[in-house]
């Protein structure tokens, strides 16, 4: 897959790309990163890609004609279509299931805004999709642009190695993540949990289910409320919340 961002800060978004699995995963040929700089494509000597809003206000505006400059660059550079993600606070809230479809795409072209936004003109003649990646205020649109790349990243095939491609899938279900533990056995902090230690892989992944649904409804009843629950599942939940309740 080939990712292609538009970003007046093309070292932080290449640095994001190169950790990891994700540094993996284009070391691998699996993902292809690309930044363009907007003020590359800049007119003038000043080389502006930001102006002053009309109506006043604070802060300034992104200019339309860099923006559609190094679009069209970053168009160019391979034949696929891709469609055009801004990021933006007031864009819909990122969930797995979009990083899912955009991951299973052959191109994605992002643009990470600056300043106070982008000129509504074009967003309405350039832009597909607006997300953003919560409910805080950051200072632009490339730590966004980072998150998608390493949700991306990791989902491309053979990015994962066996073990965690497993664990993905299980955590993928909506559901938060069981406890986990490593050694010492015994620790001044405590003890690992008796079923960890066994050897009965049946009960582990039970346990390690009956965690998961009972982290979930503790702490995110409202993720809880969209997952569909095996009658197993609803068993485990009903004996975990019979336990907390005791
Ligand atoms: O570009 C991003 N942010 C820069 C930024 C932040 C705030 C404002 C508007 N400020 C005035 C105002 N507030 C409410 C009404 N008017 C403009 C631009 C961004 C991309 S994805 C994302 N996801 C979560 N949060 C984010 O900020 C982002």
């Amino acid at each position: 897959m080939r990712l292609d961002i538009l970003t007046l800060f093309p070292d932080f978004i290449q640095a994001s790309a190169a950790l990891g699995v994700v540094g993996r995963a284009c070391e691998r040929g699996l993902l292809e990163v690309v930044a363009h700089n907007p003020r590359d494509h800049a007119a003038g000597n000043y080389r502006r890609v930001d102006e002053r809003p009309f109506g006043g206000g604070p802060g300034m505006v992104m200019l339309i004609d860099p923006l559609r400059a190094t679009l069209a660059a970053a168009r160019a550079a391979d034949p696929r279509p891709a469609p055009v993600v801004l990021l933006s606070p007031q864009g819909e809230r990122l969930t797995q299931r979009r990083v899912r479809e955009f991951a299973a795409m052959p191109r994605l072209i992002l643009v990470c805004g600056r300043y106070e936004g982008i000129d509504e003109r074009f967003v309405e003649a350039e832009v597909d999709l607006e997300i953003s990646i919560g409910d805080y205020v950051l200072s632009g649109g490339e730590l966004g642009a980072a998150v998608l790349v390493d949700a991306i990243g990791r989902l491309q095939e053979g990015a994962l190695n066996d073990a965690a491609s497993a664990v993905q899938d299980s955590f993928e279900d909506g559901l938060l993540d069981c406890p986990h533990y490593t050694r010492p056995e015994s620790h001044a902090l405590g003890e690992v949990p008796a079923v960890l230690r066994g050897g009965d892989h049946a009960a582990i992944a039970r346990w390690r289910r009956q965690q998961s649904l009972g982290r979930t409804w503790l702490r995110r009843p409202d993720l809880l409320a969209r997952t569909a629950l095996s009658a197993s599942d609803r068993a485990l939940l009903e004996a975990f919340q019979r336990a907390w309740r005791a």
